[in-house]
């Protein structure tokens, strides 16, 4: 029997940057491989997490829960038998419903191999009211069917903003643990254990949940919708280009505007003047880093509503 690890959450919320730090702080003995699942359709996440032991599978151009199921069902069946890990830990996209993902991994086809141990969601503690307003069924799911809940951000959130989000989330799950110290400031080691502990007790949190609670109150505009595909859009590139550090800046900038849609999500690993870099966007805020060389740049966009022949010639200038 294999364990599964499945972390998930919102566009941007912080999923990549928790797995590297499990991996780092604690996976670095145990055989891992990753299933990295792309809404977009390159993959820029699998570079961001490469290392020499870490084996990782990319799925791109889809969701795992929901256009592209088969896909993922064989990716994990391919995984056991091809390199027999330890662990597999899922990376879903970040507009994935959770309770999809669980469905997928339980369904007939790989039930008899393997069984879910961890269910971390993250949740992007600065963009809460603003996700859970415009996109509440996906992100209301994550958080509902999650075993442990990481509250990331939260040392850019003042004490009271941060209490009532304690409180949202506790009421949508009121039992699992919510890790809400800063995540630079937990060991990785204790995330681990928080997420590991009483599994067992917490395996049917999810029907308690649904039945406990009455959610619709959070569940607005987007109530009619099931599947991601009919409610985000999404624009990416494979390009050589070699841009200025403060091109990427400006560009960054200019993506709040409407002019380009609506963006929620902005990554790239691209090369510039005297260095690679990785920029991520989310909601308005972002980070530019140095970064090892790659093979070739990638850049994704996703939001809703997009505007993709603005947002290709922001980037290309074509
Ligand atoms: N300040 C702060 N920034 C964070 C934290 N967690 C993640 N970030 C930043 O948020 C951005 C997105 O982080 P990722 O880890 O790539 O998020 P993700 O959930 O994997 O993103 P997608 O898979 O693209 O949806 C990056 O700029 C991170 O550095 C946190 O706890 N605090």
């Amino acid at each position: 029997m294999k364990n599964v690890d499945i972390i998930s959450g919102f566009l941007g919320s912080g999923k990549t940057t928790l797995i590297k730090k499990l991996l780092k702080e604690c996976l670095q003995d145990e055989n891992v491989v990753i299933i990295e699942n792309e809404y977009g359709e390159v993959g820029i996440d699998g570079s961001v997490l490469r290392s020499d032991n870490i084996i990782i599978k990319e799925i791109t151009s889809g969701c795992i829960c929901c256009s592209i199921s088969k896909d993922f069902r064989s990716a994990i069946k391919g995984i056991i038998s091809t390199y027999n890990p330890d662990r597999i830990i899922i990376e879903p996209s970040g507009v994935a419903k959770l309770s999809q993902v669980v469905k997928e991994i339980s369904s007939e086809v790989v039930n008899k191999n393997i069984s879910i141990n961890m269910k971390i969601t993250v949740v992007d503690a600065v963009n809460f009211e603003q996700y859970i307003e415009n996109f509440g069924e996906f992100f209301v799911d994550q958080i509902q069917y999650a075993k442990t809940v990481l509250l990331s951000k939260t040392e850019e959130i003042s004490n009271s903003q941060l209490m009532q989000v304690f409180k949202a989330v506790r009421k949508l799950n009121p039992n699992c643990p919510i890790i809400s110290t800063p995540i630079a400031k937990v060991n990785g080691d204790k995330i681990l254990k928080t997420a590991e502990f009483r599994n067992k007790d917490l395996m049917e949190d999810a029907g308690i949940v649904r039945k406990t609670l009455n959610t619709s109150h959070v569940i607005r505009r987007m109530r009619s919708h099931s599947c991601a595909d009919e409610v985000f859009d999404t624009w990416g590139v494979e390009t050589p280009k070699c841009f200025a550090k403060r091109e990427i800046k400006s560009i960054l900038d200019k993506l709040k505007s409407t002019v380009y849609g609506n963006v929620i999500r902005a990554k790239g690993l691209v090369n510039t003047e005297d260095s690679w870099v990785q920029f991520d966007y989310v909601s308005g805020k972002y980070d530019i880093n140095d970064v090892d060389y790659d093979y070739t740049g990638r850049i994704c966009v996703i939001g809703t509503e997009l505007k993709k022949q603005e947002i290709k010639k922001l980037f290309l200038g074509e």
